[in-house]
C-alpha cells in the first residue's frame, strides 16, 4: 500500500514552473531518494508534501486521505515529519528542550506526555549524552543529529530528510547513515533529498530524479545512476 501518492502536482512561482505535473507513489516502509541539479525543485516538492506551500494543480494523498488542502500543522499531526536543509534549532535551549518544543507542537501534547518519548528519540539518534547541552554548542554532526531528532520527536510515519549529510566528513557521514538505517529499520517511510550520492544510495531502495521540476526518472538506484539521461543532466557527464 502507498503511504504517499502525488497525482499531477504542479507549482509555479510567477512564470517559473518549479513542480511540473509530478506523479509518483511511495509504498509504506520504503526509502526513496530524490536527486537533481540545484534549483530542480526538490525542496519545493517537500514543501508541497508537508503543506508549507500549496500546489496550483493536482492531488496529494497521505495514508489514503486527500491532504491537498490540509494545513502543514495537521499534516504533521497525522505523521509527516521533516528535517530542514539549514538546521535552525533554538540555540540557547538545550538539546532536550529543543525536542520538547518539537514534540509538544508536532503532536499537540503536554511536555509531561512527551518527555519519555523525547528521551527515547535521543537514545536512537545517539544524542542522549548531550541532552542538557545548549544546541548552540553542538558540533556539525550533532546539529545534524538534533535536526533528525526534532523531526523524529513528532513521531512521523513518513520522514522527509532534506540534504542532511552535507558538509560532514566521511566518518561522520557513515555514523549518520547508521542512524538513518536504524530509523528506517523501525518501519519509518523515508524520502531523502541528498547531493551526497553514496550516502543516499547506501540507504534508499528507489531513486527519483527531478530536472526543471519534472520527474525524469524513478526506479532502482543502480539503474537510475547508470542511465544516460541522469549522467548527462545530473552529473554533467557527456556519454
Ligand atoms: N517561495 C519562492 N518564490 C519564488 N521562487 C522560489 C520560491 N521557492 C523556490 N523558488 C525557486 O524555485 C526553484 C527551485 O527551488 P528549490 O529550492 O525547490 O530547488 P532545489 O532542487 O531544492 O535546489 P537545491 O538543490 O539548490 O537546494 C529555484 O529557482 C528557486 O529560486
Amino acid at each position: 500500500m502507498s503511504i504517499l501518492s502525488l497525482k499531477n502536482v504542479s507549482k509555479s512561482f510567477g512564470a517559473l514552473t518549479v513542480t511540473d505535473d509530478a506523479s509518483f507513489d511511495v509504498p509504506e516502509g520504503q526509502a526513496l531518494g530524490i536527486i537533481g541539479p540545484n534549483g530542480a525543485g526538490k525542496s519545493t516538492l517537500f514543501n508541497l508534501i508537508t503543506g508549507n506551500i500549496r500546489s496550483d494543480q493536482g492531488n496529494i494523498h497521505f495514508q489514503g486521505r486527500d491532504v491537498t488542502k490540509v494545513s502543514a500543522m495537521e499534516r504533521c499531526l497525522t505523521g509527516i515529519g521533516r528535517s530542514f536543509q539549514i538546521p535552525q534549532p533554538f540555540e540557547k535551549l538545550t538539546v532536550f528542550e529543543n525536542l520538547l518544543v518539537a514534540a509538544t507542537h508536532g503532536r499537540n501534547l503536554s511536555e509531561r506526555d512527551v518527555r519519555d518519548d523525547c528521551a527515547d528519540v535521543l537514545e536512537r539518534t545517539e544524542l542522549i549524552k548531550r541532552a542538557n547541552v545548549p544546541a548552540g554548542q553542538l558540533s556539525l554532526l550533532e546539529r545534524k543529529r538534533l535536526e533528525l531528532s526534532r523531526a523524529m520527536a513528532t513521531q512521523p510515519k513518513l520522514l522527509l530528510l532534506d540534504e542532511i549529510a552535507g558538509g560532514l566528513t566521511e566518518g561522520e557521514c557513515q555514523a549518520l547513515i547508521r542512524t538513518i538505517k536504524d530509523i528506517h529499520a523501525q518501519g519509518v517511510t523515508i524520502i531523502w533529498i541528498e547531493h551526497v550520492l553514496h550516502a543516499l544510495t547506501s540507504v534508499v531502495e528507489r531513486l527519483l530524479v527531478l530536472d526543471f521540476g519534472k520527474v525524469i526518472g524513478l526506479g532502482d538506484p543502480d539503474e537510475i545512476m547508470a542511465s544516460k539521461e541522469v549522467q548527462e543532466i545530473y552529473l554533467g557527464i557527456e556519454v
